[in-house]
């Protein structure tokens, strides 16, 4: 996270004081550095030399067209698991030829929009899936190109909720129906299965998980070769994790070296689809303290973001370190809670906290992935504005809503 550092006592995002982008925006407020999300792209192509590559960045981690625009700048592909994110990687400037599509549930819709822009992949995830695109390919007079998403049944290792690539989660083909489905589609006049697709989770620490689901979904490139199928695409997914608190993660370079020769086999194209990599790291979410309070043992210090702002501690208990913008050295065992009402509403719980007081501005660390893109209105709360900073240059990329946003598209019915 060097690009927010302190100088003196005041947090600063890349050359711009956080608290210059907090009086003037107001709070809660996501903080982006440009330079941050580009050093990770980097990192990322970089770990690739020497393979035929693409980085694709996952829409779903953070979609705000300033980070998407910055993103399609610097060659990345985009993963999308909807229409609306297709939309979003077309507005921002991603090249369609770029964009592999993912997800369980792709309605006819979304196959249909893919189909229109021409995107570089659809990662099949069903039988019915794929039969639902032949019969939407065929009636359009379109061919579609397909990554066959397999279930590696390989466990990630990350909170249960966020592993994706074992037998009883829900994503991909189990790898002994995939060569089953591929010759059943060989019937199929409009779609080319060119590729093999795998993505066993998130936030993923170690180098074993994927070394072992990728050893797997290599062995069905293998099988798809041998039985004639013209496969041009290994996807290896997204997953890689980044230090929240103390976690060990590998680099990109050291997960490439890992599986290099696997990767080299296949004699493939490879893609990647990371997304928390990329602009995790590269996030805060500003808040300001509203009150303190105590209650018992416990000492409380109530922000203005909550749940609805970042929903990850909430959520999967998840850890963000949390910096004053203001240091003045003094720290207190605390809750920083928000102000929704649920108790399970923290930001941080049952730690070491800068000792703020009413009035002062925090900052939630590691907030660029997951962040406002999991943000809602829970509470009629409008979600916060997004900044992104660029050197000394920072501009609003996302207005803050406003109350008229929350009831945006509600109707009261003339029989009230
Ligand atoms: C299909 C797919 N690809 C890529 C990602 C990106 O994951 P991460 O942000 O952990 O890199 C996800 C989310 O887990 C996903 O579901
Ligand atoms: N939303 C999760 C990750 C899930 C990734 C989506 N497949 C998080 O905040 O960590």
């Amino acid at each position: 996270m060097d690009d927010f550092y302190y100088e003196g006592d005041g947090l600063r995002c890349e050359g711009v004081a956080l608290e210059e982008i907090a009086h003037a925006v107001g709070t809660p407020t996501y903080v982006y550095s440009h330079a941050a999300i580009e050093k990770a792209y980097n990192e990322l192509d970089e770990a690739f030399s020497g393979l035929d590559h693409l980085v694709c960045y996952a829409v779903k981690a953070n979609g705000n067209l300033a980070v998407l625009r910055a993103l399609a700048s610097l060659g990345a592909g985009a993963d999308i698991v909807s229409g609306g994110e297709l939309y979003r990687a077309m507005r921002a400037g991603f090249d369609p030829k770029k964009v592999v599509f993912a997800g369980v549930g792709k309605t006819e819709q979304e196959l249909m929009a893919g189909l229109g822009e021409r995107i570089l992949l659809f990662n099949v995830e069903s039988a019915s899936e794929l039969e639902r695109l032949e019969q939407i390919a065929a009636r359009f007079g379109k061919r579609a190109r397909v990554s066959l998403r397999v279930n590696p049944d390989v466990d990630a290792g990350s909170h249960d909720h966020i592993t994706t690539g074992r037998e009883r989660d829900k994503f991909g083909i189990p790898v002994d129906q995939a060569l089953a489905l591929a010759e059943r589609a060989k019937e199929y006049g409009c779609v080319d299965i060119i590729g093999v697709h795998q993505h066993i989770g998130s936030q993923i620490t170690k180098l074993d998980p994927f070394k072992d689901s990728v050893e797997r979904s290599a062995g069905l490139v293998d099988e798809l070769k041998a039985r004639h199928f013209d496969i041009r695409y290994f996807n290896i997914g997204g997953g890689l994790g980044i230090r929240y608190k103390d976690e060990e993660t590998p680099t990109p370079g050291e997960l490439v070296e890992a599986i290099r020769p696997t990767l080299e086999a296949s004699g493939t194209k490879i893609l990647c689809e990371m997304g928390r990599f990329i602009s995790g790291a590269a996030g805060v979410l500003l808040t300001g303290v509203v009150y303190r309070k105590k209650s018992g043992e416990k000492d409380f210090i109530v922000a203005d973001a909550g749940m609805n702002d970042l929903l990850r501690p909430s959520l999967y208990d998840a850890h963000h370190e949390i910096r004053a913008v203001k240091q003045n050295g003094s720290v207190t065992g605390a809750d920083l809670v928000g102000p929704v009402c649920e108790s399970g509403d923290y930001l941080a719980r049952d730690r070491e906290l800068p000792d703020a007081q009413e009035g002062d501005l925090l900052a939630v660390m590691g907030a660029g992935a997951y962040g406002f893109s999991m943000a809602s209105n829970y509470n009629s709360r409008p979600r916060p504005a997004e900044v992104m900073v660029s050197g000394d240059r920072w501009a609003v990329v996302r207005e803050r809503e406003h109350y008229a946003d929350l009831v945006k598209g509600e109707l009261v019915p003339a029989f009230l």
